[in-house]
């Protein structure tokens, strides 16, 4: 459904996306996440149209991503979502059916389907006495009420509480049951995880890596083993150095009772990142006469996996030209912005109308 190739988009001397490939499936929900400034929004509205390549190629649905056509087939959420305040939810979405061409009973049977999915209370408040929560599943229904193919949704989710953020991330699933495509930024990763088929983690400019969640954790996370003993190994061998231990503690004194031990005595839990390292424990509490208990996985969270992803040397982003894969030249001088980049997004060159398609 979406084709990104060679993606290249700069402000100035500024690199904000760097020869960015991906592509998305039919049905598919996509995440892109990444530290602040890594160039989410900016890939994001150029699927949406909304800004100019550089350079490179965005294909949706076979459609240059600005064509027109491309426009009326796709919604798109942008990350700050202000809405006209002294219109009703209903009078604000039929506005937008409008704008599309949308026939009214069309747009009423939808509006009404799409607010009563996303629990919409209040539909004929003023928008402006509503709370964000409600304000941004109006921002959601707005982007849906020209029926899309393709939903681009950036930080769908965020500011909102732990309810509404339920509430929202089931309006995605539901989107995928429906067959829409959708490829949505967050920087909480447990709503990534809940909702994404595939994620693209970006990292100044680059997308430093790219597949399922499982995926990346194979590839980047580090598997902790837990080991319960009836005592401590540190205790018992001098040989195990610190640095074996975990990071998180160590050798520490467990008061529950772990799974295969009996009865409710004390036992020491271990926490190492090899195998190599679980045997040596065996070894040593088993020439201590002690026992090890239970020895179990520990998965790398998704946290730890896009630390260890975004923790690496990267090029400067300044002087980037389309297409290579390293700096032409080193902004470390200090003449360009500074780390969190430009503060004007908006001032560069993009189109008017890059923030808010239709907004009249
Ligand atoms: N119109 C613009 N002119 C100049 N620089 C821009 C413009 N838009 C974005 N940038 C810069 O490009 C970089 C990427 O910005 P972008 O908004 O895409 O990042 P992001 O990953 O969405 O960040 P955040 O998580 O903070 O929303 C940033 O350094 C930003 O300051």
């Amino acid at each position: 459904m979406i084709e990104v190739s060679g993606l290249h988009k700069a402000y100035g001397d500024f690199a904000a996306v760097v020869d960015s490939s991906f592509e998305v499936g039919d049905g598919e929900v996509f995440g892109v996440v990444g530290p602040n400034g890594a160039g989410k929004t900016t890939t994001l509205k150029t699927l949406a149209g909304l800004i100019e390549p550089t350079s490179g190629t965005v294909r949706v649905a076979g459609y240059d991503a600005a064509d027109p056509e491309m426009r009326r087939r796709l919604g798109f959420l942008p990350e700050e979502s202000p809405l006209y305040e002294d219109m009703t939810a209903l009078s604000y979405l039929r506005f937008f059916a409008d704008l599309y061409d949308v026939p009214r009973s069309v747009a009423d049977d939808r509006i009404e389907d799409a607010l009563d999915r996303l629990d919409l209370e209040h539909r004929r408040r003023r928008l402006g006495d509503v709370s964000k929560g409600m304000k941004r599943k109006v921002a959601i229904a707005r982007s849906l009420v020209n029926d899309p193919e393709v939903l681009i949704y950036d930080e769908p989710a965020s500011g909102l509480d732990p309810v509404t953020t339920d509430s929202v991330l089931a309006f995605v699933r539901e989107l995928r049951e429906a067959g829409k495509t959708v490829v949505l930024s967050a920087h909480n990763l447990h709503h990534v995880e809940s909702v994404c088929d595939r994620v693209a983690v970006m990292d100044e400019g680059e997308i430093a890596a790219r597949g399922t969640v499982a995926e990346l954790r194979e590839e980047h996370g580090t598997v902790e083993y837990v080991v319960f003993t009836t005592i401590d190994p540190a205790n018992v061998d001098p040989r195990l150095p610190d640095a074996e231990r975990s990071s998180r503690g160590g050798s520490e004194v467990d008061d529950a009772t772990p799974e295969g031990s009996t009865g409710g005595a004390r036992r020491y839990r271990t926490r190492v990142s090899s195998m190599a390292d679980v045997d040596r424990i065996r070894e040593a509490i088993a020439d201590a006469g002690g026992e090890v208990v239970d020895i179990r996985t520990d998965e790398p969270t998704l946290e730890s996996v896009f630390l260890s992803i975004v923790d690496r040397p990267m090029a400067s982003r300044y002087g980037r030209t389309p297409g290579s894969n390293s700096a032409t030249v080193d902004g470390s001088g200090g003449d360009g912005p500074g780390e969190s980049g430009p503060s004007g997004h908006g001032s560069g060159e993009g189109r008017p109308d890059e923030d808010e398609p239709g907004e009249p």
